[in-house]
């Protein structure tokens, strides 16, 4: 073995909300779709620890093989949390099931995801930590445990997640979310066709001032939170019957109202949903909020008008979203 050498690369895409945010995490449906936007993880040999090298946080990890069921993740910055708690999870699921003598190796992961503004950036650098984990120890093990792992890493370092985010990263689709821990890949129903028909562009407004675990906890504490997520159910159960794009839009812009009542928006994010209305079919806030992405699903026939007001506006970026298609960054 040549020390140091390349071994392969992992990847994992990142998600965008359609309908249901936060409702879902008290066990509501939701729609979810992947976006081409990718964490990789670049496998090398190692000769004796796992070194992590976190190129856009600017920090690497260096973890003795035998130490990591130990870990205490409370001894460490919350930037390295979901690293961290995906290899003590992985490490210690493989040995409950009689796995060890694990390969050491270096990874090095770096991301095209904007970090914390509604993308699923956690969700894709846990989920491409954990493949890499087993792919470098040549381990398989069903998408349906590779999604449950991954899903109790967010929740333990969020304190409460749905799995949505780790199920659309995971299977790269768009899927119904049932409730907090369960799912189906959408394809071939109604709703899929539709939207696999839809232009969607992501529109990542302004950075976020918190991450999701406070958001998600602030939201908690929220005393008209029954009433708002039973509204934000009923929106997910009416879209699985829409037909056209202008009905579609239409539940966007209500979903958004409530997540504006959770007190999860910002005056950026609502212009933003309001020109994504003017224009286009509808938009909302995607993600837990506070700042960070709206997704606008556009009528193409106005959306010059759409990105030369987005560009007014001074947004961050926007990104091209269609199912099952490549996105394309066009900075605004
Ligand atoms: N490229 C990355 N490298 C290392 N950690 C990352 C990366 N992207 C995201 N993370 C981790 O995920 C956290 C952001 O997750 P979160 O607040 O849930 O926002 P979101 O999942 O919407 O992007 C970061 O603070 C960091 O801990
Ligand atoms: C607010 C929530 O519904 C979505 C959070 O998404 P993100 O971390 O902002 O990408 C939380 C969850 O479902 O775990
Ligand atoms: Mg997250």
């Amino acid at each position: 073995m040549i020390k140091g050498a390349f071994v392969g690369t992992v990847e994992a895409p990142s998600k965008v909300i359609l309908f249901g945010e936060h409702a879902v995490v008290e066990g509501y449906g939701a729609i979810s779709m992947a976006v081409d936007l990718r964490t990789r993880g670049k496998i090398f040999e190692s000769e004796k620890d796992i070194v992590i090298n976190l190129k856009d946080l600017g920090r690497s990890l260096t973890l003795d093989i035998e130490n990591i069921p130990k870990l205490d993740l409370k001894n460490y910055n919350s930037g390295v949390k979901y690293v961290l708690c995906a290899i003590k999870s992985i490490v210690n699921y493989l040995k409950d099931r009689g796995y060890e003598d694990f390969k050491p190796f270096k990874l090095d992961i770096s991301s095209d995801i904007p970090i914390s503004c509604g993308l699923g950036s956690s969700a894709s650098v846990v989920a491409t930590t954990i493949k890499s984990f087993l792919s470098t120890n040549a381990i398989s093990i069903p998408k349906k445990e590779l999604c449950k792992i991954c899903f109790s890493v967010e929740k333990e370092v969020q304190g409460r997640a749905s799995i949505t985010d780790t199920a659309t990263v995971i299977y790269n689709s768009v899927l119904k979310i049932k409730n907090s821990n369960d799912f189906e890949v959408l394809k071939g129903t109604k709703l899929y066709k539709l939207l696999k028909g839809c232009h969607f562009l992501v529109v990542h407004v302004e950075k976020r001032k918190k991450k999701t675990a406070e958001l998600v906890k602030e939201v908690a504490e929220h005393p008209r939170k029954e009433e708002i997520f039973r509204s934000i159910g009923k929106i997910v159960d009416k879209v699985e019957e829409v037909s056209t794009w202008e009905e579609l839009g239409c539940l966007m812009v209500k979903n958004h109202e409530l997540l504006r009542e959770l007190g999860v928006s910002t005056s950026k994010i609502d212009k933003v949903v309001e020109l994504g209305s003017r224009y286009g079919y509808g938009a909302k806030l995607s993600g837990a909020g506070g700042g960070g992405i709206v997704i606008i699903l556009t009528d193409e026939d106005r959306r010059e008008e759409l990105l030369k007001s987005l560009k007014e506006l001074e947004v961050l970026d926007v990104f091209e979203c269609k199912v099952g298609m490549k996105s394309e960054n066009q900075k605004g």
